[in-house]
């Protein structure tokens, strides 16, 4: 295995009795990267991500963590932070006996208020877990899961819930602790936080992958989008422009920069004014959409 790759599947299968969930998947994580493993739903990955965690044995292929087996849970699960979608902590425990029995039990070493600090849950360090809002519940989740700074985090969902200060301040969390040098693999619905975020995205539909590779070679088999807001006497735009069901002009477009400039050349020498105009790389979910569910 190269020394740079974290995690490394090989003609992964996963299979729940007849059914197959993943089927001959083959992908690695490299050190330092935030991944994004997306899909529909039902596509596979947290079934994936159950066997590289060690919670499920494959039906067959390999898969290795740090160059071990992930089964071995003792020597993998001290040097991994995994925030589930549902962490089922104990209610009755407060948020500070919470942190630092998951801590205990990562066999990492932290110290707890630096990490409820960390995650802006020092003032609620004595409330019990019951008593917790969604978003907060979501942060004391992100909290057990960075205790002692970890070398791989499985971000599930990680900002379901949240509010966006909470979001973006999660966000600046997880770059330090790239910075620091883990490695992060991410799953999310939120499309946009994947395109901004990953280094790399492994699209899933049916238990294979559907894409992979960077954001920039996902998002540029599709073509790139102009649209804008014409006045109703304005004269027909350039560049077979066409009308969506909401009355706006919708150009695609493989050369975004030259038809753009060809655009607003055009409004400007036809002093029309191009309202609400947006330009931009195809987004993540046009290329969901493209995925034929049949
Ligand atoms: N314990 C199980 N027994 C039987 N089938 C299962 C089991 N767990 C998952 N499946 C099936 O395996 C497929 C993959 O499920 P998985 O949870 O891995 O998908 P996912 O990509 O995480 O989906 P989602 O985005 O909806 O959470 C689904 O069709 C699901 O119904």
């Amino acid at each position: 295995m190269p020394s740079t790759a974290v995690i490394e599947v090989e003609g992964l299968n996963v299979t729940y009795g007849e059914f197959q969930a993943v089927r001959d998947l083959s992908f690695q994580v490299r050190k330092g990267e935030l991944y994004a493993l997306l899909g529909t739903n039902g596509a596979g990955k947290t079934s994936t991500l159950e066997v590289i965690e060690g919670h499920r044995t494959a039906a067959s292929g390999s898969v290795e963590v740090f160059g071990r087996t992930p089964r071995n849970r003792l020597q993998t699960r001290p040097r991994m932070g995994i925030m589930l979608q549902e962490s089922g902590f104990s209610p009755d425990l407060t948020v500070r006996e919470t942190v630092h029995l998951i801590g205990r039990l990562s066999r990492r070493t932290d110290d707890v208020d630096r990490v409820l600090t960390l995650v802006e849950l020092r003032h609620k360090a004595t409330t019990r877990v019951s008593q917790l809002s969604g978003g907060e519940k979501r942060r004391l989740d992100f909290a057990t899961a960075v205790y002692g700074g970890p070398e791989l985090i499985f971000l599930d969902e990680p900002t379901t819930g949240l509010d966006i200060q909470s979001r973006d301040d999660l966000w600046e969390a997880v770059d330090r602790l790239r910075d620091d040098g883990s490695t992060v693999v991410l799953t999310t619905h939120y499309l946009e936080e994947a395109q901004q975020r990953a280094d790399r995205i492994g699209l899933m539909h049916k238990g294979r992958f559907h894409r992979e590779g960077t954001v920039r070679e996902l998002t540029s088999t599709l073509p790139a989008v102009i649209t804008f807001r014409l006045p109703d006497d304005a004269p027909a735009p350039p560049l077979r422009a066409g009308r969506t069901e909401h009355g706006a002009y919708r150009i695609e477009t493989f050369e975004l920069e030259p038809d753009l400039r060809t655009l607003l050349n055009w409004a400007h020498s036809a002093a029309v004014p191009l309202a609400e105009l947006e330009a931009g790389p195809t987004r993540l979910d046009d290329i969901f959409r493209s995925i034929d569910r049949a």
